[in-house]
C-alpha cells in the first residue's frame, strides 16, 4: 500500500460521512481522517442554493439518478431513484423537510436489535445536538438550540410566508379528524404538523459546510471500489481502500458511509456479502455475510394533481401574484399530515399477509402509518411523466406509506464499481402496504373533495392521461392502478446493511475488524420520518461511539 497511514478513512462524504468526519475530528483533533467522495464539491453550485433548485437537481450531474428493477406493484415499471452525488450527499439535493418520526420508531429499533442504547431516550441527545431549533420556547428536553443545522417552520421563516390555502387546509384536515399538533418533532407526530425545514433564510445548508471539516483531509471525485481486508493470523481486518482507478490508500480503520444504495455495493466488492453473489461475480470471499443488501426499505409515494377552483386568487406556484420572496424560502406547503388507521382498516390485510392482527406492532397506539403533504405546486408531475402546468392552476398531494412491511434488496450487476447497483425496493409487495396506500389516498380525497373547505379549493382531480379521476367511490382496484401508474420513491432508501444483521450495535461490520457502516443503510426498520434528521443524529451518535470504543 502506498502513501502515509491514516487513522480513519470514511468512504462517502454524504450526510453521514461529512457529519461523522467533522465530529470525529472535533473529538480527537490528532486523528488523521480522510473523507473520500465520488461526487464533486458543490459549494457555490447554482443547483444547491434555493429550495426550488432541488427540483432542477433531478437527473443533473449531482444526482446518481438510479432506476429500480421493474416493480410488480408498479405494472413492472422501473422507478426513478435519486441520490445526491456530491460532497454533502443527500443534503446537496434534498427537499429540506425536517421530521424526526415517533418515539415508537426508535423504541422499535432498540427492540429489533435488542439493545436499549438505540431507544428514543438514547437518541435524544444526538437529535438535539444536530439542531438549532427555531422555537426558543420549545421543550429543551426535546430540542437543541446550538447545533450545526438550523431549522425553521413555515411561519418562523418569515412573517410574510403566508400561503393563502393554509387555514382552509387546516380546517379541512380537522374535519376528517386530523388535528394540529403543536410540535411534530418531539416524538409524537400523529396529527397535522406545521412543516419544518432546514432551509436557512431560504438557503440550503450543506452537511459539509454546516459541519466544520477544517482539519479533515477531503478527496472528491474519487470513487471507492472496495475496502481492502487483510488476514492477520485468521483475523480479518480492514487495512484501507482501493479506488476505482486502482489507487490504494491504507488506514487503521475504514467507515463506509456510501448511502443505502452503494454501501452494500462497496461491501460486496470487498468480498463481504452472500457467498453465492460473490461467487457469481468472481469476487474472492472475505466474509460470508448473507444479509448484505437484504432488508432494503423505502417510502413509496403517490402524487395526485388537483386543478384549483380559483387560480386567479394566487394560490399556487406560477401565479404572477407570488412576488414576495418569502414564498420561496422553502417548499410551497404548510402542513404534514401524519395518520394512523384503526384495526378495522388493517386487520384483514395483516391476516392476508399471514400474521396475527392481535398484538401486531403496526397496531400499537403510537405507530404512524401514512404521511400526506399538500404542496402548492404540481409536485411530482415531471417524475411521473405528466405534463401538469406550473402556472398557478394546480396543486399536488403526495401520500407516503411510512411504515411499510415490504422488504427489498440491493445487489450488484457486476464487479465494476462504476456500474449502478441493482435496486429492488419491492414496493407494495404486502397487503398491508397496499392497504395503507389506499387509506392514505382515500383520506386525501376526503379532505379535498369531501369537505366544504376542500371543495372551495379544488375544482377536480387532474388524473394522469388515460386514467379516470379518483373519487370516494373509486374501487381498491382503481386506486391500485393509479399507484402502479405514478408510485415512486420519496427518496428514503435505507436498511441495506442493517443493524443486527450486517453491523452490530456499535456499527461494526460483523466478521471484519476495523470496519464500520454509518449511514441510512443501518436502519433495521423503516422510520416514520424523512431521513435526514435521523442520519445527522446517527452520525453524531456514531462519532461518540467510535471515539469511545
Ligand atoms: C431528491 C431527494 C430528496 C430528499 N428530500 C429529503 C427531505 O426533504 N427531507 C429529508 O429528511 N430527507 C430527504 N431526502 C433523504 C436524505 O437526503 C437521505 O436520507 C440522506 O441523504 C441519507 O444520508 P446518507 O449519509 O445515508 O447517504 P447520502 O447522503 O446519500 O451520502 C452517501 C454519499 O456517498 C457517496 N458515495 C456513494 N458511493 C461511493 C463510492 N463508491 N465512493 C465514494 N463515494 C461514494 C455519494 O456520492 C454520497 O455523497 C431526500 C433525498 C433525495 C435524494
Amino acid at each position: 500500500m502506498a502513501t502515509s497511514l491514516r487513522d480513519i478513512i470514511i468512504t462517502g462524504g454524504g450526510i453521514a460521512g461529512s457529519t461523522l468526519a467533522a465530529r470525529l475530528h472535533q473529538n480527537d483533533p490528532s486523528l488523521k481522517i480522510l473523507l473520500v467522495e465520488a461526487g464533486k464539491n458543490v459549494t457555490g453550485n447554482p443547483l444547491t442554493s434555493n429550495p426550488l433548485d432541488a427540483f432542477a437537481a433531478h437527473f443533473s450531474d449531482i444526482d446518481w439518478a438510479y432506476s429500480t428493477i421493474p416493480q410488480a406493484a408498479l405494472n413492472d415499471r422501473s422507478a426513478y431513484a435519486a441520490a445526491g452525488k456530491a460532497l454533502s450527499g443527500g443534503s446537496a439535493t434534498n427537499y429540506g423537510t425536517w421530521t424526526r418520526g415517533s418515539v415508537a420508531d426508535y423504541n422499535a429499533w432498540a427492540k429489533k436489535v435488542d439493545d436499549s442504547s438505540w431507544d428514543y431516550a438514547s437518541w435524544l441527545p444526538y437529535l438535539r445536538k444536530t439542531e438549532t431549533h427555531f422555537d426558543k420556547s420549545a421543550d429543551p428536553l426535546q430540542h437543541g438550540f446550538d447545533g450545526p443545522i438550523h431549522t425553521e417552520s413555515v411561519t418562523s421563516s418569515s412573517a410574510n410566508r403566508k400561503y393563502p390555502l393554509r387555514d382552509l387546509l387546516r380546517s379541512a384536515w380537522a374535519k376528517i379528524g386530523v388535528r394540529q399538533v403543536q410540535d411534530m418533532n418531539s416524538g409524537n407526530p400523529i396529527g397535522l404538523g406545521e412543516l419544518v425545514e432546514n432551509w436557512r433564510e431560504g438557503k440550503r445548508q450543506l452537511a459539509s459546510e454546516a459541519y466544520n471539516l477544517d482539519g479533515v483531509e477531503i478527496m472528491t471525485e474519487a470513487l471507492v471500489k472496495r475496502v481492502v481486508v487483510e488476514n492477520e493470523n485468521g483475523t480479518k481486518r480492514a487495512a484501507g481502500i482501493e479506488l476505482a482507478n486502482g489507487t490504494m490508500i491504507s488506514s487503521k480503520e475504514v467507515i463506509v458511509s456510501a448511502g443505502a444504495y452503494r454501501t452494500p455495493q462497496v461491501l460486496l466488492l470487498s468480498g463481504i456479502g452472500p457467498e453465492a453473489v460473490l461467487a457469481k461475480h468472481d469476487i474472492p470471499v472475505v466474509h460470508d455475510s448473507p444479509q448484505v443488501g437484504k432488508n432494503f426499505h423505502d417510502h413509496l409515494a403517490v402524487c395526485q394533481w388537483w386543478k384549483l377552483l380559483h387560480p386567479e386568487k394566487g394560490l399556487a406556484i406560477g401565479t404572477p401574484l407570488w412576488t414576495d420572496p418569502a414564498y420561496f424560502m422553502g417548499l410551497p406547503a404548510d402542513w404534514v399530515a401524519t395518520q394512523q388507521y384503526s384495526v378495522d382498516h388493517l386487520k384483514k390485510a395483516i391476516e392476508a399477509d399471514g400474521e396475527k392482527a392481535e398484538g401486531h406492532s403496526l397496531l400499537a397506539s403510537d405507530v404512524a402509518h401514512t404521511e400526506t403533504l399538500i404542496a402548492y405546486a404540481p409536485a411530482g408531475a415531471r417524475i411521473a411523466g405528466e405534463d401538469v402546468p406550473t402556472d398557478g392552476t394546480h396543486i399536488a398531494s403526495a401520500v407516503l406509506v411510512m411504515s411499510p412491511t415490504s422488504r427489498g434488496s440491493i445487489t450488484i450487476a457486476n464487479a465494476d464499481p462504476a456500474t449502478s447497483p441493482v435496486i429492488d425496493p419491492n414496493y407494495s409487495a404486502t397487503n398491508v402496504d397496499q392497504q395503507l396506500m389506499r387509506l392514505g389516498i382515500r383520506s386525501v380525497i376526503d379532505v379535498l373533495q369531501g369537505t366544504e373547505e376542500g371543495q372551495q379549493i379544488v375544482e377536480s382531480e387532474r388524473a394522469p392521461n388515460g386514467f379516470k379521476m379518483l373519487t370516494k367511490n373509486s374501487t381498491d382496484i382503481e386506486i391500485d392502478e393509479r399507484v402502479a401508474r405514478v408510485g415512486n420513491t420519496f427518496y428514503h432508501a435505507a436498511g441495506s446493511a442493517a443493524m443486527g444483521k450486517v453491523v452490530d450495535t456499535n456499527l461494526k461490520v460483523m466478521g471484519v475488524e476495523g470496519l464500520r457502516v454509518v449511514d441510512a443503510s443501518v436502519f433495521p426498520i423503516p422510520m416514520t420520518a424523512h431521513y435526514q434528521a435521523i442520519v445527522y443524529a446517527l452520525a453524531e451518535k456514531a462519532a461518540d461511539l467510535i471515539t469511545k470504543t
